[in-house]
């Protein structure tokens, strides 16, 4: 299902465990930081909505969404129950975009292979700066309010498994 069919802030409250055990950390890119900050906003009021207490969410920013793979890297090490990775990748005149998103949802992937925290994946990936803000909390809704989301969802499988 496209996103077009599916806003991203849309969710089930009583569906969500309560996040006020669980520390956060959130790493953010700062291209695109209107997008970014955006994104941010979005994933933080989601968890403090359900329960996550703002001392427990660890912000870091890194230079650009390939940096979130190391960032993310180094938050898992820090005491927290799970990661998002917030970046905004937008298509320019060349393959850059290409290696860039490649490159960055391998790396994160891997972490959340290799490693026993979660690490969500908040990267938008648009063709548009149009298409970025529509998902940033615009006609679309917002990524970060579905990966805050994604983020309990995960540190409560993690607690339980
Ligand atoms: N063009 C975008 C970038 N490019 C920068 C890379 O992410 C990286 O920081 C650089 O190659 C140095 O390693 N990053 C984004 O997050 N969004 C873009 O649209
Ligand atoms: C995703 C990028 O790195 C891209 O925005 C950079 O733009 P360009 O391909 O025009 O150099």
């Amino acid at each position: 299902m496209a996103t077009v069919n599916k806003n991203l802030s849309d969710y089930d409250k009583t569906t969500i465990p309560n996040a006020s055990k669980f520390r956060f950390g959130i790493v953010v890119s700062e291209w695109n930081n209107n997008i970014t900050e955006a994104l941010y906003q979005g994933a933080y009021n989601a968890l403090v909505e359900n329960g996550a207490l703002p001392s427990n969410i660890i912000r870091w920013d890194v230079p650009g969404s390939f940096e979130l793979i190391y960032g993310s890297k180094k938050m898992q090490e820090q005491m927290v129950n799970a990661v998002i990775a917030i970046g905004s990748v937008i298509q320019g005149e060349t393959k850059h975009f290409d290696f860039v998103c490649e490159a960055v949802s391998q790396g994160i992937k891997d972490l959340n292979v290799n490693r026993e925290t979660p690490v969500i994946f908040c990267v938008l990936t648009d063709n548009t700066m149009q298409q970025a803000i529509d998902r940033a909390g615009g006609k679309h809704g917002n990524k970060g309010t579905e990966a805050a989301i994604a983020a309990i969802k995960m540190a409560e499988l993690r607690k339980n498994s």
